[in-house]
């Protein structure tokens, strides 16, 4: 008997322009959602955006209600849903990067209520994707999480945002190569499973953000657009999959390794751009242009542009593949000698 199954969970509203946040409140009237909206932030999205937004469907004659959160973590998750309680909320609006949008979906997954993802950065690809990332202890959970129901990109506000945050995003793109590479080891030597449209995707979208690399500057408008579609794009990938495999390999692993040994040093998304040279290089493919398209765009490619010393770098290699049960290039893990020897002929340390 034929026994396959797909659930694939997208939005059905995804508004991308200039000025588009004004339309928050027409975008969520058209999803038939009931209740008062709660609005997920932290703080300086909530000045950028959260508290218009907020005003907006007051002037509307919803009844908004608004939290604060201040890292992704399971105790902010608990907060949000005992808040959504506390005033009755009907659905949740995650405003902010990738650590508000993140809680808000995971909270609206738990209370089964509808999520909408306004994101005030084009710094990652969780923005529409239906998953979760969430740090505890020494490990990093990926979980399935509400996609949202609708994605308000207002690429002024993404343009306005520190350019950093751009070339952040650029860089959680362009890991898409390792991580499909990684995805069709681990299909093939383990038989995890594997969406070749999922995969198509993700891959075509780091080369479109590749290719347009030299017309992504800072201070266009058009280039949040342009990045802000690959992140949605990369984001769908996942939906496909229903796993953030298509978007997530062993430069994601450094990455969370280096999230616990020095926590906030870095931008996710930088992290996993010179994560991404690292795991090309151990795949044999072309680290040296990956590395290009990284410097291209701005984005870190070494240890001292991350901020963070050579020695911690090698570590985190090291201990990446301990970080989740998830098959990669790395395999049973680098030795100390290996570790050193692909950082240094990368360049990255
Ligand atoms: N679920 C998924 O599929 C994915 C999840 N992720 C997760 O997302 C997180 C990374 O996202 P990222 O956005 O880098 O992290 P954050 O949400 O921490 O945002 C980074 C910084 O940007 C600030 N910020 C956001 N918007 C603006 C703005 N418009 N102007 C000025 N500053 C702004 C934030 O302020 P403040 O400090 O006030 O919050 C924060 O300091 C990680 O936790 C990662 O694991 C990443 C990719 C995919
Ligand atoms: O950051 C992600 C994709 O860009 C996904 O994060 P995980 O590695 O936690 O699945
Ligand atoms: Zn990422």
């Amino acid at each position: 008997m034929f026994d396959k199954t797909t659930w694939i969970r997208l939005p059905r509203n995804v508004l991308v322009g200039h000025g588009v946040l004004d339309q928050t409140v027409e975008a969520v009237s058209e999803l038939h959602l009931h209740g008062r909206p709660l609005v997920v932030t932290s703080p300086t999205p909530r000045e950028v955006a959260a508290e218009r937004v907020a005003a907006d469907f007051e002037a509307a004659g919803e009844d908004p209600a608004i939290v604060e959160i201040g890292e992704a973590s399971f105790e902010a998750v608990q907060r949000v849903i005992e808040v959504a309680e506390e005033v009755d909320a009907g659905y949740l609006v995650g405003v902010g990067g990738g650590k508000a949008i993140d809680i808000a979906k995971m909270a609206s997954d738990d209370l089964g209520t509808g999520f909408v993802s306004v994101p005030t950065a084009a710094s990652h690809d969780g923005i529409v994707s239906g998953r979760g990332s969430v740090p505890e202890g020494d490990t990093r959970h990926s979980v399935a999480a509400e996609p949202p129901l609708a994605v308000v990109a207002d690429t002024e506000i993404l343009a306005d945002a520190p350019w950093r945050l751009t070339t952040a995003g650029c860089a959680d793109i362009i890991s898409n190569y390792t991580a499909v590479k990684d995805w069709r080891l681990a299909n093939r030597l383990q038989n995890v499973q594997y969406s070749e449209y999922s995969a198509a995707l993700a891959e075509m979208t780091a080369e479109m953000l590749v290719g347009n690399a030299d017309s992504i500057k800072q201070g266009l408008e058009e280039s949040a657009w342009v990045v802000v579609k690959a992140l949605v794009s990369s984001g769908v990938a996942m939906s496909i999959a229903d796993s953030s495999r298509p978007a997530s390999g062993a430069e994601h692993l450094f990455s969370h390794q280096l999230d616990r040994m020095v926590p906030d040093a870095a931008l996710h998304g930088h992290q996993v751009g010179v994560g991404t040279i690292v795991a090309e290089y151990l795949h044999g493919g072309d680290w040296q242009g990956v590395r290009r398209a990284l410097d291209t765009i701005g984005a870190p490619t070494t240890a001292a542009d991350l901020g963070i010393d050579d020695e911690t770098v090698v570590a985190a290699l090291t201990a990446a593949h301990e970080i989740r049960d998830r098959y990669t290039i790395l395999g049973n893990g680098m030795n100390q000698d290996a570790a050193i020897e692909a950082a240094e002929t990368t360049g990255v340390i």
